[in-house]
């Protein structure tokens, strides 16, 4: 199997919103999961608590297998190429924006991208639900950046009330436009929101100190509502699996990817188009507007089969369900001509349209897996 490619999430949020703290939270529930974190100083990130191994330039390797590295903007790209070569190891990179330039561009910078190995991961904006009011006021340019993000993390739900927090949900939820939008306490949202962690058996070395403790806390303090029913995602989020052994109809599946619910941040996995292209299986990537079918051969002996997980929060899981049943029930009826909607998304597009507007964004973002031409 060729070489991996690796999700690219940029971390936005105004002054002191949180997102340092979310990305500590991320490196510390990473688990064998390989982060690499691009930051403009590590001033603040928990480099203590997770032992460094050796520090090399301006890139400091953590016990844990992550990597960080302090970065002007100007070199994003020679980065993501050391962060994506593959004794780099990393399954996932997250670029924290604080102070490195605008999210709105350093998206487009990921979109752009020449390297191969680069997948775009999302733009997650953190917002101060205490200050969210006055934040507006000194920045009015949240708007916009609200309605670029794939994902919005309400982050300090611990600083309000509930009422307030729910009367903020529906404010920012509005505003998101096209993104999931989570509440947070201390920046604690589930790894799984934005990338997928390696299964436990794949973990190397003797659990630490941060897994423990990891492992100790109750579910409640994994997101935002406390309830802690679901033992995997957190019930501020649903996921919907979907497992098929029929091939899927590749128009009705873009119908029904085309029409996909805001708050459906994330699908990934893999979907057999049967007869229509036998010798494939085709890996699905999806975050916010962002979508991506990349083929690969079937591996001698491989079952044919679809495999789909389906991560969102304000979703209505059922009804994602049925409508994945209508691909696999009609599948039968498919012709060739339905996989070209498919194929769309097969390679990235390098969209240079430049104006400053959330809307052309999204439309870049949506068109970033077409083929040129
Ligand atoms: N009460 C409360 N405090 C929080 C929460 N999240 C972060 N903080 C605190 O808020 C302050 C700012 O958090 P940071 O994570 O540094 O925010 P930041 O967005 O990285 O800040 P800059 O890098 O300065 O833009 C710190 O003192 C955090 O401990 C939260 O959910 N609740």
């Amino acid at each position: 199997m060729g070489r991996q490619q690796i999700p690219v999430v940029v971390l936005a949020g105004f002054l002191g919103s949180g997102k340092t703290t979310l990305l500590n939270q991320l490196l510390r529930r990473s688990r064998g999961t390989r982060i690499g974190a691009l930051v403009n100083d590590f001033g603040a990130i928990e480099i203590d608590a997770m032992a460094v191994a050796g520090q090399v330039g301006s890139t400091v390797s953590l016990g844990n297998g992550c990597l960080c590295c302090a970065v002007d903007v100007a070199e994003l790209d020679t980065y993501l190429e050391r962060l994506t070569r593959p004794e780099a190891g990393l399954d996932v990179i997250v670029i924290e924006a604080s102070g490195l330039a605008e999210p709105v561009e350093l998206v487009r910078m990921v979109l752009a991208s020449e390297n191969p190995y680069v997948l775009y991961g999302g733009l997650v904006e953190v917002v101060d639900a205490a200050e969210y009011a006055s934040t507006r006021e000194r920045h009015p340019e949240l708007d916009r950046h609200l309605a670029a993000a794939d994902l919005v993390v309400l982050n300090k739900s611990d600083r309000v009330a509930p009422a307030e927090l729910d009367r903020l949900l529906a404010v920012v939820r509005e505003r998101a436009e096209h993104g999931a939008v989570t509440p947070a306490a201390h920046g604690r949202i589930d790894p799984e929101l934005l990338f997928d962690r390696r299964p436990q058996t794949e973990r190397y070395g003797q659990l630490s100190f941060d897994d423990a403790r990891e492992e100790d806390e109750p579910e409640g303090c994994r997101g935002g509502h406390g309830d802690g029913h679901d033992g995997h995602l957190h019930a501020a989020y649903d996921s919907v699996a979907f497992t098929s052994t029929t091939p899927l109809h590749p128009r009705l599946l873009m119908d029904f990817l085309d029409a996909r619910p805001e708050g459906l941040y994330r699908i990934k996995g893999f979907v057999d188009f049967g007869p229509l292209d036998p010798g494939h299986v085709y890996t699905l990537h999806a975050v916010g507007r962002f979508l991506r079918f990349t083929p690969r051969a079937w591996e001698p002996g491989e079952e044919r089969r679809t495999q789909m997980v389906l991560i969102g929060s304000g979703i209505d899981p059922d009804a994602l369900s049925t409508a994945l049943d209508g691909c696999r029930d009609q599948a039968g009826q498919a012709e060739e001509r339905h996989l070209w909607s498919v194929l769309r998304f097969v390679r990235a597009d390098e969209d240079t349209a430049d104006p400053d507007d959330p809307e052309v964004l999204r439309t870049e973002v949506a068109d970033a897996g077409r083929p040129v031409g």
